[in-house]
This record gives C-alpha cells, sequence and structure tokens, in this order.
C-alpha cells in the first residue's frame, strides 16, 4: 500500500451505499452512532440505475404493445410501430429521475461521514479504501457492516464471447433496440427482459438449465409457466448448448440440440447473459476481518458469527430483493451501532414476483423448501395440502383476455394453517401481496375464505383455489415432493 493518507475513526463503517447501505448509514446514525459510508462505484443503486426501475421501464412499454398489438378480439384495429430509440430515451429519462432522487439523498449525508473508495479489511477494525490507484485512506470503526451487493454472473462457457456479452448493466444503455437478442438464463432477469424484448419486436431465443422457469419450485405451477412462455416465445428451459461463438459480424452464433433432436444453429445481434448473481464479498479480504473460521450469517440480527461484522442486502446471498435489502439495512445498521448488544430484528414473510406477462409469484418459503426432507432419510418429503386454480375459465381474466395461468395454495394438513403460494397468474404482483399479508398473520384457509371476494374479480381465482384446498383437508388429501 502507498499514499496511505489520514485515518478516521467512526463506531460504524458502511461498505456500499446501496439500497442496503443508505438503510444501514441511516440506522445508525439515528441509533447515536458516529457512522461513515463508504462507496467505490457509480451512486445511485443497482434497483434505481441497473435493476428494478429500468427493468420495469422497458417491460411497461413492452406490455403497452403488446396489449395495442393483441386488440383485435375485443374488436378494435390497431398498427403498432416501435420506435426503438424512443423507447431507450423514455427508459433512461424516466430512469435518470428515479436515480436522482437517490443522489439528492446521498448528497444530503454530511461530507465528513462519506469516503469514495474502493473498501477492504486490512485488520479486523481498520478498511483500506483505495481512492484512486495508489491513494489510500484508511478508517477504523468499532463495527462494520458490509452491503456491497452482487454482480453478473458470466459461466465459463461463454468465455469465447465473453467481450460481446452483454448483462443487466449493459442492456439499458442501448440507444436503439437491437434486431435480435440470444438471452441465457430463464430465471427472473432473463424471463422479463426477454419477454420484454420480444414484445418490442426484438427476435429472442431464451435459453434456462435444468428446465428451471423464474422463482417457481412448484412443478404444477412451472409446467403451466412452461407451456404458456413457450407458446408466445422461442424458449428452451432445458437448453442443450453445443456452442457459443462470436460471429463476423459482431454477434454471437448459438448451436444448440432441440428438443426435436435436431441441431440448430442460429446468429444474433447481441447476447445478454442473466445467468445468476454472485454477491462482491470475494475481494473484500474478508480473511483480515479476523472472524472465526465456520461463523455463520444470522438472518434476524445479521451478525457473521460472534463477530463485529454483519452482512446487509444481496451480499449476504439470502434473499437478493429490494424490500429486503432495505430491510436488511435498517437491522444491520441498528444492530451495528448497538454492538455488541445485538438485537433481532422483524422479519416479514417473503414474497417474490417476476414482472412477466402473466406474472410469477411465490409467497412464503416455496414449495420445494415446504416439502423438503423431514428427516436425514432421503425419501422423507414433508406433505401438505395443495389447493389448485387454473385460469383459463376464471370469470374476469377471461374477460379480460388474460385467462392463462395456474396457482397453487398450500396448507398445514393438521392445522390448516395457510403456508404459502406459487403462481403464474393475472394480476399476480397483487394476488401475491394478499397472500403474503395473510401468511404474515398466519391466517387458516377457513379465516381467508372468511374475507370478503367482490364479484368479478381476479381474486375470485384465489377463492377457488383456497376452496379447493379446503375439499382437500377434509378429505386428507396431500401432495408430497416427488424426487
Ligand atoms: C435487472 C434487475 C432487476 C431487478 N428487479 C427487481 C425488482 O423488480 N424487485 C426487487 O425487489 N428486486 C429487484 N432486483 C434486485 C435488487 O435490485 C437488489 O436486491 C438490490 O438492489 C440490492 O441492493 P444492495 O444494497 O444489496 O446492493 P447495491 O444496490 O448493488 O449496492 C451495493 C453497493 O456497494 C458498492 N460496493 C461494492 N463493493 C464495494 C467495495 N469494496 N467498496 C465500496 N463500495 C463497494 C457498489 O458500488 C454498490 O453501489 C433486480 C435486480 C436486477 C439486477
Ligand atoms: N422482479 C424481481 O424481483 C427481480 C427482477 C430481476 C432480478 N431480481 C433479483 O436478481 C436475482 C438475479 O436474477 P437472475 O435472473 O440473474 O438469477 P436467477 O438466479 O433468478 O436465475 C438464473 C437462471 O439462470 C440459469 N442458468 C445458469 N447458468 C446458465 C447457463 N449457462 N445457461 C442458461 N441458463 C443458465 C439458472 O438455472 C437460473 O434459472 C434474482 O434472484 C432476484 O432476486 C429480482
Amino acid at each position: 500500500m502507498n499514499g496511505t493518507t489520514n485515518k478516521q475513526t467512526f463506531d460504524v463503517a458502511v461498505i456500499g451505499a446501496g439500497t442496503a447501505g443508505l438503510a444501514a448509514y441511516r440506522a445508525a446514525r439515528a441509533a447515536g452512532a458516529s457512522a461513515v459510508l463508504v462507496e467505490g462505484g457509480a451512486h445511485g443503486t443497482t434497483c434505481a440505475r441497473v435493476g428494478c426501475m429500468p427493468s420495469k421501464l422497458l417491460i411497461a412499454a413492452a406490455d403497452a404493445a403488446h396489449k395495442a398489438r393483441e386488440a383485435a378480439p375485443f374488436g378494435l384495429r390497431t398498427t403498432v410501430e416501435v420506435d426503438g430509440k424512443a423507447v431507450m430515451n423514455r427508459l433512461r429519462h424516466e430512469r435518470d429521475r428515479f436515480v436522482g432522487f437517490v443522489i439528492a439523498g446521498v448528497e444530503k449525508i454530511p461530507a465528513e461521514d462519506h469516503v469514495r473508495g474502493w473498501a477492504s479489511f486490512a485488520s479486523p477494525h481498520v478498511l483500506d479504501v483505495v481512492v484512486t490507484p495508489g491513494v489510500h485512506q484508511q478508517v477504523e470503526a468499532k463495527s462494520i457492516v458490509v452491503a456491497t451487493g452482487s454482480r453478473p454472473h458470466v459461466p465459463a462457457m461463454f468465455d469465447r464471447v465473453r467481450d460481446r456479452v452483454a448483462s443487466n448493466e449493459d442492456v439499458f444503455t442501448w440507444k436503439d433496440l437491437p434486431k435480435s437478442v440470444v438471452v441465457f438464463g430463464m430465471g427472473i432477469i432473463g424471463l422479463e427482459l426477454g419477454q420484454a424484448l420480444h414484445r418490442l419486436g426484438v427476435r429472442v431465443r431464451l435459453f434456462g438449465r435444468g428446465g428451471a422457469i423464474g422463482l417457481l419450485g412448484d412443478p404444477v405451477v412451472r409446467d403451466a409457466a412452461r407451456e404458456i412462455f413457450q407458446k408466445e416465445l422461442a424458449a428452451d428451459p432445458d437448453a442443450k448448448i453445443e456452442s457459443v461463438a462470436p460471429s463476423d459480424d459482431g454477434g454471437v452464433t448459438v448451436t444448440w440440440l432441440g428438443a426435436d433432436g435436431v441441431v440448430h444453429t442460429e446468429t444474433f445481434e447481441k447476447i445478454l447473459v442473466a445467468a445468476g448473481r454472485r454477491p462482491n464479498i470475494d475481494t473484500l479480504h474478508l480473511e483480515n476481518a479476523g472472524i472465526a473460521a465456520g461463523a455463520t450469517l444470522d438472518r434476524e440480527t445479521l451478525r457473521l458469527g460472534e463477530s463485529h461484522v454483519f452482512l446487509a442486502g444481496d451480499v449476504n446471498d439470502e434473499l437478493p430483493l429490494l424490500h429486503e435489502a432495505a430491510d436488511d439495512g435498517s437491522i444491520a445498521g441498528a444492530n451495528a451501532a448497538r454492538y455488541p448488544v445485538v438485537t433481532q430484528g422483524v422479519r416479514r414473510s417473503e414474497i417474490g414476483i417476476a414482472f412477466t406477462d402473466p406474472g410469477l409469484a411465490v409467497v412464503g418459503p416455496g414449495f420445494e423448501e415446504l416439502t423438503a426432507h423431514k428427516s436425514a432419510h432421503k425419501s422423507a418429503h414433508k406433505s401438505i395440502v395443495a389447493g389448485l386454480v387454473r385460469f383459463e375459465d376464471q370469470g374476469r381474466s377471461r374477460v379480460m383476455l388474460e385467462n392463462r395461468g395456474a396457482l397453487r395454495v398450500y396448507a398445514d394438513p393438521k392445522t390448516g394453517t395457510f403456508l404459502g403460494a406459487e403462481m403464474i397468474a393475472p394480476r399476480a404482483e397483487h394476488l401475491a401481496h394478499l397472500l403474503a399479508w395473510a401468511h404474515q398473520q398466519k391466517l387458516t384457509i377457513d379465516q381467508m375464505l372468511a374475507m370478503p371476494f367482490y364479484h368479478p374479480v381476479v381474486e375470485e381465482g384465489v377463492r377457488t383455489a383456497l376452496r379447493d384446498a379446503k375439499a382437500k383437508l377434509a378429505a386428507g388429501e396431500q401432495v408430497t415432493r416427488v424426487q
């Protein structure tokens, strides 16, 4: 290390000024501690800059195009022309507005509480911050909140085209829509962006791995999702890729073995890899932090083992979602301020949503976790009750021509307590909230059925699933995971 300047001392140091880090800094200050926020990259948070907000802006344009194009059955004649430059301009304009609000909040933080540079552990309580190459600053703190987020993971199979691979960091910088995009990964990012680009007139092909679709774990719901997406898009959730090679025109050529047993080759202008994200923890020299070997994260306190280090947001690889990052930050920041006294934070019921159309959602721990082994014996899976609704004949969904999808609600066979749900459904984001609130209240299926249901609404579909669960509870009909 050369060019080290002064050492500043605080009660709490927070690494990363994303959603979790900003919440941690504010919670630490509110608890009366002195605190510093260390940020190495661009301000504005992943969510606002290259995540939640720009992706939803692209989806909003795509949905508008799709609705207009699909209006004929209602007796409407429309033609849709997509102006790619205008789509991307609006996206960036609105995105920059959201980023601006975050930056305005950061600017309110006193300058003395703010260090610009990349931090890593020099010793348990001292961070080395690289301000510019060769210029270092030291920050000393009693406790440290690591809130460094995550980054896109690009597997080795893309090594030959690595310099051409786009991630969520690149898509929203595109000035115009490309003619064609191959998307690897049918997780949430791949599905959201892939479907949106397709609806905006881009030739899209989606490749997934192992049959996974978004966040779904329930085989009944996943099968429905596969069918729906494959009807609309070229999508193979269990792709047998033979090669991904650079093409002469600056794009990529993909060769794969199709489900038809035939080897196909197609060339695309762009390649988007959305094959998962990795926590930004490997460059922090955590080995210098004095943390006992084998220390694990306590999700209720966000403390790493018995140490003075707390992990908040995507970096802890628990639930990489915006509202969880914000909650993590508040819990970790308050605990870091009170360290060594730590208290358990309030955790909410789990909810995950993919903003596809139809939307995907999981409420509670999800089918796979609910039915996981109940003992060390491999074949001993837990049984649950699952009530099903399919949306083909659901009244309001059919009125709107959005009658596609399936939803399963889960119940405890003994108590009838609602355990969660998975769905691909119209208005999924709203149904998921309704169900998550019932889940957090630990309601039973009977108590949920005693709530009001208006007519005609999509929520009546949820009632159908709840009634099915009630009937199956009475009949003792349970489901178990099939290996
Ligand atoms: C395309 C996309 C769409 C998404 N859509 C949604 C959505 O619709 N809903 C939802 O709930 N979630 C969504 N998410 C997830 C959500 O964006 C993240 O869970 C959330 O932004 C994580 O916040 P964070 O504070 O942990 O990380 P970040 O906001 O990434 O902040 C981490 C910060 O740490 C800084 N940093 C890293 N290392 C260092 C270091 N060594 N020194 C100093 N600073 C460092 C980084 O520069 C960064 O500013 C989406 C994510 C993506 C990628
Ligand atoms: N609406 C939302 O809340 C939202 C939207 C976008 C992202 N996010 C967050 O960001 C996280 C990361 O999203 P993501 O979609 O990158 O990750 P993901 O983990 O959700 O999905 C990655 C997918 O890529 C597949 N995959 C892995 N390697 C592959 C390969 N070589 N070829 C093809 N497929 C491959 C995996 O099987 C998996 O299904 C999500 O887990 C989520 O928490 C949330």
